[in-house]
């Protein structure tokens, strides 16, 4: 029985050796092998990573995970001998799959967000399906741009007699321009490009507004109405007409071809929150006397 180990020790050998690792230049590992070496790899933690066709910037111990490289492909073993540089394909052409949920969620979502927006910009162009309504969708973005509210907000300013009324028009006007911060550092920091069926016509616009994320529309028309319909006293239509206008400037976005779905639902969101900031740090004749003593 001393014979044994021998045998085994040999059979181990030809069965996960290559013969000539010289002949082998890149071998496959396998997944016996990849799960050991994912296991050492904090980066990694137990999960395939499929990497780009394209990519080189994969470390040593990438590259023992990589089953799906050009070289190491049984496909194109044979040609990368023949030809040292390696078959460049377009971009287009090459997946970089992480298949974590999150990352597969995310992409998922995205999909849908560019498929759906692209559908219901119906009035992007002049010949689109609703390009008639174009020139009434523009007039409902002016209704929500920056420029006709601020200076709106200034004149009721000026015209207020009341202490009150001041009170709340300069709160609103300090939500404006708060917002236009928010919204402006928001976009500069996610630098997410407009739709491809946006034509950048709009009328007076920072530079960051060449970006699409979040819709600054949507956060103003989001907090000016819930400003609206907490500190004005409004008849029931008119509330209601606040709300409508709020949901159609927002939705107007889209239809336009100026946003992404997901840009529009996130500034929703932010405007929300914007005016929650605005009642937090409210200013009064306490907290700011300075501001109230004309
Ligand atoms: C010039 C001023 C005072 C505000 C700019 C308003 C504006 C053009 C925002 C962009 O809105 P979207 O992000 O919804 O396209």
């Amino acid at each position: 029985m001393t014979w044994l180990p021998e045998v085994v020790s040999c059979l181990r050998h030809r069965c996960f050796t290559p013969r000539s690792t010289a002949a082998q230049p890149a071998k496959m590992p396998s997944p016996r092998v990849t799960r050991a070496a994912n296991t050492s790899n904090p980066n990694v933690s137990g999960r395939f990573e499929f990497m780009s066709l394209l990519t080189n910037k994969t470390s040593v111990s990438d590259q023992t995970l990589t089953r799906h490289r050009t070289s190491d492909s049984p496909v194109h073993r044979k040609d990368s001998n023949s030809s040292s540089s390696q078959q460049q394909l377009p971009e287009e052409d090459c997946m970089k799959l992480n298949p974590s949920f999150l990352g597969i969620a995310l992409k998922s979502l995205l999909a849908v967000d560019l498929w759906l927006s692209k559908k219901m910009g119906v009035c992007a162009r002049e010949g689109s399906s609703w390009g008639s309504a174009r020139p009434m969708m523009k007039l409902v973005e002016i209704s929500g741009h920056g420029i006709p509210w601020i200076a709106g907000t200034i004149y009721c300013l000026y015209r207020s007699d009341s202490s009150a009324g001041r009170e709340v028009i300069l709160n609103l006007l300090f939500a404006l321009l708060l917002d236009i911060i928010l919204v402006g550092i928001v976009k500069g920091i996610v630098k997410r490009r407009r739709p491809t069926q946006n034509r950048m016509d709009m009328f007076a616009t920072f530079s960051v507004d060449k970006y699409s994320f979040p819709s600054g529309h949507a956060t103003r028309a989001a907090m000016v109405s819930r400003f609206m319909l907490n500190h004005l006293v409004l008849a029931v239509p008119v509330r209601i007409l606040v709300m409508l206008w709020a949901i159609v400037v927002s939705l107007s976005r889209v239809m336009l071809g100026r946003h992404n779905v997901t840009d529009v639902l996130f500034g929703f969101f932010m405007g929300h929150m914007q005016y929650s900031l605005v009642e937090y740090f409210w200013l009064s004749p306490n907290t700011l006397p300075a501001l109230f003593k004309y």
